[in-house]
C-alpha cells in the first residue's frame, strides 16, 4: 500500500515513522502539509514526495491509501476528497468535531456503498482496554456497574479551545465507553468546579463529565488538560465482584509513549484490512456516534443538567 499522509505534525510524523519502520505491507508515498518545510522534513526521512495539497497527492498514480492527521476541523474536506477517489482511509480522531459534518461523511460513504474509513480510536487496540472488554464480555467479575475515568494531559496546543476538552479529548472516553459497553451513549452532563490557575485564559480546567449509556451504565470522566506533571489516562471498572484498573500511575510525557503499542496495532490492522478491501477498526458510524456525544457534551458545558445525545438511524452498511 502506498500511503499519502496529510498533516505531518505530532501525530502525522509519528505515523509516518511507524509506517516506514514498523508496519508491513505499506510505505509512505507522499507527505502533505500546508507547512511545506514540515512536509519536506518528514518526507525526506522516508524517501517520499512532499506536497502542499491532498489533491496533488491523489493525482500521483502510485498513491492508493490516505492517512489523515490534520486538526479535526479539517477532516471533513479531506475525507470527502479521499472517498471520492474510493481509497482506504485511516482518519485520526475525531472523525469530525460535530454531528452534522460527521453525518455528511457517513452519507458519502453510504453512497459509495462500502466502508472505506477507519477512525483512529487507538484505545480499542490497547492491551489494557482489550483485557477489560474481555472481562466484561465473559462476566467473570459479575455485571459491570460503573466506570471511573481520568484523562490528563500535561498541556495543550496554543489554539486549544474549551470545547476541545470534549471534542478533542473526552471523545476518547465516548469511544472507550461505547467499545466496552457495546451500547450507545444516551446523555452527557458537564460540571465545573475548582479550576487550575495554570490553564490558559478562558478555559475552565479540569471539568467533570457524567455519562449514561442507553441501559443506565454510569461513567464519570475527569478531563484535565493542563495537568503539567505528565500524561495519564486511567479507567477503573467497578463490577459486582471486584474492580479492574487500567493505566493509573502510568505517567508518560505524552500519548506517544502511553499508546505507542496501540497505534502500532491500529495501523497494522488498518493496512491488513485495507489490502483485503475492508476496515480493521472503528468505522465512520463510530466517528459519527462519538461526534454526536461531543455535540451533546459541548452543549452540556453551557447547561446545568444532562443533555441527550441525538442519533440518526444506523445505516444498513454499519449493522
Ligand atoms: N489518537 C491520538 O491519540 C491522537 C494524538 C494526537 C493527535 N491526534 C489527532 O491527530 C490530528 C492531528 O493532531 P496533532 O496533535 O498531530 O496536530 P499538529 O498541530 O501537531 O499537526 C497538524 C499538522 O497539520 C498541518 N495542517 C494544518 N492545516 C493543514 C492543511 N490545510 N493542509 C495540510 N496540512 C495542514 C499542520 O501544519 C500540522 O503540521 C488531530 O485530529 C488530533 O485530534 C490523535
Ligand atoms: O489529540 C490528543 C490525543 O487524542 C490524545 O490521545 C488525548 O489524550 C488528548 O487529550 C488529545 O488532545
Amino acid at each position: 500500500m502506498k500511503v499519502a499522509v496529510i498533516g505531518a505534525g505530532r501525530m502525522g510524523a509519528d505515523h509516518i515513522s511507524r509506517l516506514e519502520h514498523k508496519i508491513t505491507g505499506a510505505s509512505v508515498a507522499a507527505v502533505v502539509d500546508i507547512d511545506l518545510a514540515r512536509a519536506s522534513a518528514a518526507a525526506e526521512s522516508v524517501g517520499a514526495r512532499a506536497l502542499a495539497t491532498l489533491g496533488e497527492a491523489l493525482a500521483l498514480p502510485e498513491v492508493n491509501a490516505v492517512l489523515i492527521a490534520t486538526p479535526g476541523f479539517l477532516h471533513e474536506e479531506a475525507l470527502l476528497e479521499a472517498l471520492a477517489h474510493d481509497l482506504p482511509i485511516l482518519c485520526e480522531k475525531p472523525l469530525t468535531p460535530d454531528a452534522a459534518s460527521a453525518w455528511r461523511v457517513v452519507q458519502a460513504e453510504v453512497a459509495l456503498g462500502r466502508k472505506r474509513i477507519q477512525v483512529g480510536f487507538m484505545r480499542q487496540f490497547d492491551a489494557g482496554y482489550q483485557k477489560l472488554k474481555r472481562i466484561i464480555a465473559e462476566g467473570e467479575k459479575g455485571q459491570l456497574l460503573m466506570l471511573h475515568c481520568a484523562h490528563r494531559n500535561p498541556d495543550t496546543l496554543p489554539d486549544f479551545t474549551e470545547s476541545m476538552l470534549i471534542t478533542d479529548s473526552v471523545v476518547h472516553e465516548f469511544d472507550a465507553i461505547r467499545f466496552l459497553s457495546d451500547e450507545e451513549i444516551a446523555s452527557v452532563q458537564v460540571r465545573r468546579g475548582r479550576g487550575t490557575s495554570l490553564a490558559p485564559e478562558g478555559i475552565d480546567d479540569p471539568q467533570q463529565v457524567l455519562i449514561e449509556t442507553e441501559s443506565g451504565l454510569l461513567a464519570d470522566v475527569e478531563i484535565f488538560v493542563n495537568a503539567r506533571y505528565g500524561y495519564e489516562v486511567a479507567t477503573q471498572a467497578v463490577f459486582e465482584n471486584g474492580t479492574v484498573n487500567i493505566g493509573l500511575g502510568e505517567v508518560t510525557p505524552s500519548f506517544i509513549e502511553r499508546f505507542g503499542d496501540a497505534y502500532d496495532v491500529e495501523v497494522q490492522r488498518w493496512v491488513d484490512a485495507a489490502r483485503r478491501g475492508e476496515i480493521g477498526g472503528p468505522s465512520a458510524w463510530d466517528g459519527y456516534a462519538t461526534a454526536a456525544c461531543c455535540e451533546a457534551g459541548v452543549a452540556a458545558q453551557h447547561s446545568s443538567g444532562p443533555v441527550r445525545v441525538e442519533l440518526a438511524d444506523k445505516p444498513e452498511l454499519y449493522r
